[in-house]
Formats: C-alpha cells, sequence, structure tokens
C-alpha cells in the first residue's frame, strides 16, 4: 500500500502494529479514543484524526485493532464513525478479536455503502507485534485481501485467507479457546507442584524438554512462578475470547467442558481483579482456590 493508511485504536497490539507500518515507511493517521496514545506515534511520523470518520475520509484503507465487539461496533456505527465517510474505492479491516456476528454486522453495513470489508485478527501477541511476526486470520473481499498483502508483511510473518466473513473471526476464537484451557491447566500443574512439594522451576525445566514444550510456556512460566503478570494479553480480552468462543460452541452444539470451566476461573481472576494483568494471573484464581498453596 503506497497511499496513506488509517489505524483506529493504539492499545497494547494497535500502538506496536501503527508503529511497525510507519517505521516500514508508510504513512499512517491514527485515531484512538484517548487521544492523547496518538502523541507518541505522532513523534514516529504520524498523523492524528479527530475521529474515526476524519480518518476514513483522509485513508484510502483503515485498519482497527479494538478492545471488544461492543467497541468494534461503536467505532463504525456512532456519531463521527467509520460508517459516516466509508464510500466506494475504500476499505475497512477490522483487526480486533471479535465473534463472526459483530464482523458480520459491519460486513454489511459497510457494503451497503460501496465500501469494501475484511476481518483480520491476528495470533500473537505483545512481542509478536512488535516484531511483525503476527499471525494474520483474514476473511472477507478477497480483493482487499490482495491489496492489504504489503501492510501485513510488515505487522506479521504469515497471513491466511479463510474465505467468507466469519471464518477468520471463528479460526481466532477457536486457538484462543485452545490457549485459555491450556493456560489453566498450566497454572493447576504450577500450583500442584508447590503443593505437593516440587520446584516450580524444575517442573519449567522438565516441560521445557518434553512433548508438551511450548513458546507460552517458557515465555509466561518463568514470571507466572515469581506471582508477576505484565500485560501483554490483557486477561479481561483472554475472558472475552472464552465467552465468544463457548457462544460458538453453543451454536454448533459442540460440547466444550475444558473450555468452560477455564472461562470460570478466568472470570474468578477477573472478579479477584486480574483483568488488566496478563492472562497467564489466571494462576493468582487457581491459588485463591487452594489457600494452603
Ligand atoms: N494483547 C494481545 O496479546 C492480543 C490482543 N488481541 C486482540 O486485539 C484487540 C486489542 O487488544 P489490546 O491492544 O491488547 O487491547 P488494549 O486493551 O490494550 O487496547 C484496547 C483498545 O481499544 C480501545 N477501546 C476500548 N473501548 C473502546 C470504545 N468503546 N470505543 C473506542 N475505542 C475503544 C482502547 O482505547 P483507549 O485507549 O481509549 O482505552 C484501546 O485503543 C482485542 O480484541 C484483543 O482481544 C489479539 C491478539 C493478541
Ligand atoms: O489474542 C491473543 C493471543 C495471544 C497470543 O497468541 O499469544
Amino acid at each position: 500500500m503506497e497511499i496513506e493508511i488509517g489505524f483506529l485504536g493504539l492499545g497494547i497490539m494497535g500502538k506496536a502494529m501503527s508503529l511497525n507500518l510507519l517505521r516500514h515507511g508508510f504513512k499512517v493517521t491514527v485515531w484512538n479514543r484517548t487521544l492523547s496514545k496518538c502523541e507518541e506515534l505522532v513523534e514516529h511520523g504520524a498523523s492524528i484524526g479527530e475521529t474515526p470518520a476524519a480518518v476514513v475520509k483522509k485513508c484510502k484503507y483503515t485498519i482497527a485493532m479494538l478492545s471488544n465487539p461492543s467497541a468494534a461496533l461503536s467505532v463504525v456505527f456512532e456519531k463521527d464513525g467509520v460508517l459516516e465517510q466509508i464510500c466506494e474505492g475504500k476499505g475497512y479491516i477490522d483487526m480486533s478479536t471479535v465473534g463472526a456476528d459483530t464482523s458480520s454486522k459491519i460486513s454489511e453495513a459497510i457494503a451497503e455503502k460501496g465500501g469494501q470489508f475484511l476481518e483480520a485478527p491476528v495470533s500473537g501477541s505483545k512481542k509478536p507485534a512488535e516484531d511483525g511476526q503476527l499471525v494474520i486470520l483474514a476473511a472477507g473481499e478477497k480483493v482487499l485481501y490482495e491489496k492489504a498483502i504489503p501492510a501485513f508483511g510488515v505487522m506479521g510473518k504469515k497471513s491466511f485467507y479463510l474465505g467468507q466473513v466469519g471464518n477468520g473471526a471463528k479460526m481466532k476464537l477457536v486457538v484462543n479457546m485452545v490457549m485459555g484451557s491450556m493456560m489453566n491447566a498450566f497454572s493447576e500443574g504450577l500450583v500442584l507442584a508447590d503443593s505437593s512439594g516440587l520446584s516450580q522451576q524444575t517442573l519449567l525445566d522438565v516441560l521445557e524438554l518434553g512433548a508438551i514444550a511450548n513458546p507460552m510456556f517458557k515465555m509466561k512460566g518463568p514470571t507466572m512462578i515469581k506471582n508477576s503478570y505484565p500485560p501483554a494479553f490483557p486477561l479481561k480480552h483472554q475472558q472475552k475470547d472464552m465467552r465468544l468462543a463457548l457462544a460458538l460452541g453453543d451454536e454448533n452444539a459442540v460440547s466444550m467442558p475444558i473450555a468452560a470451566a477455564a472461562n470460570e476461573v478466568f472470570k474468578k481472576a477477573r472478579s479477584l481483579g486480574f483483568g488488566d494483568q496478563d492472562f497467564s494471573a489466571v494462576h493468582e484464581a487457581v491459588k485463591a482456590t487452594n489457600p494452603s498453596t
């Protein structure tokens, strides 16, 4: 994309992704609900749009990276939103993690205005976003996907085109449902090791050498055993993804008792005040239900 790209949402992910676009020579106009967060991007060469509508008016293609379905919908449908300026010749790419129903609503509204829509949620967290190593799960207008490939190439290490709108959202939710369940099992393992007199560090060393070694245990384990959860993927977002994945299971009559139990523990962690910490803080909810540890 040689032309200016709009970017809505400068949270943990959006900031890193838009910085990558700037670093690789893209012209970027940014907007964030809390406008002060745009300033750091301006220092790196971005322009500011005062509203989502102003960004879309200025840019041929606009990307969004927002917290949840209600944020994704409000930025499109509310006053000064995307719909006010989207039109033929413009594209809107929502990279937030939302359900297929939210994506479809946005897609239909944009198509009615003559614009093009792509959903493109990502796998990978803060560090992969900073390093341009995300995995992009795109679905929707194929023509827009092809136009977006240069930008996706900067933000990610691999893009998948998954067909009709909804497929990207569903793939992302399946992946995060597995991840959330794994994080719960991992936390239970850490608590069980500690309670039964074993070294948690030795458990990490053993896991790392065996068949269930994986980057998540390796990256999160050392901080978890220090009870430290600096937010890379906020727990409130992981719980939102479990909720959306369970709704997808309901729609398809898929029984998912493990994911349902994991969701309960994420809810418990939120109620204990860990929503803004990293999702690995679910460890604290497991500890809270096992008070001797
Ligand atoms: N962090 C991660 O590791 C990953 C996150 N994701 C997904 O990416 C999305 C963003 O995540 P992340 O960057 O971590 O989240 P953050 O919580 O760091 O940022 C959320 C962003 O959404 C904005 N926002 C929230 N509510 C509204 C609203 N009502 N109207 C307008 N803007 C709103 C926030 O604005 P403000 O600054 O004003 O609060 C902020 O820009 C989520 O869907 C998440 O599930 C996907 C992969 C990895
Ligand atoms: O949605 C967040 C995903 C985090 C990750 O893939 O590490």
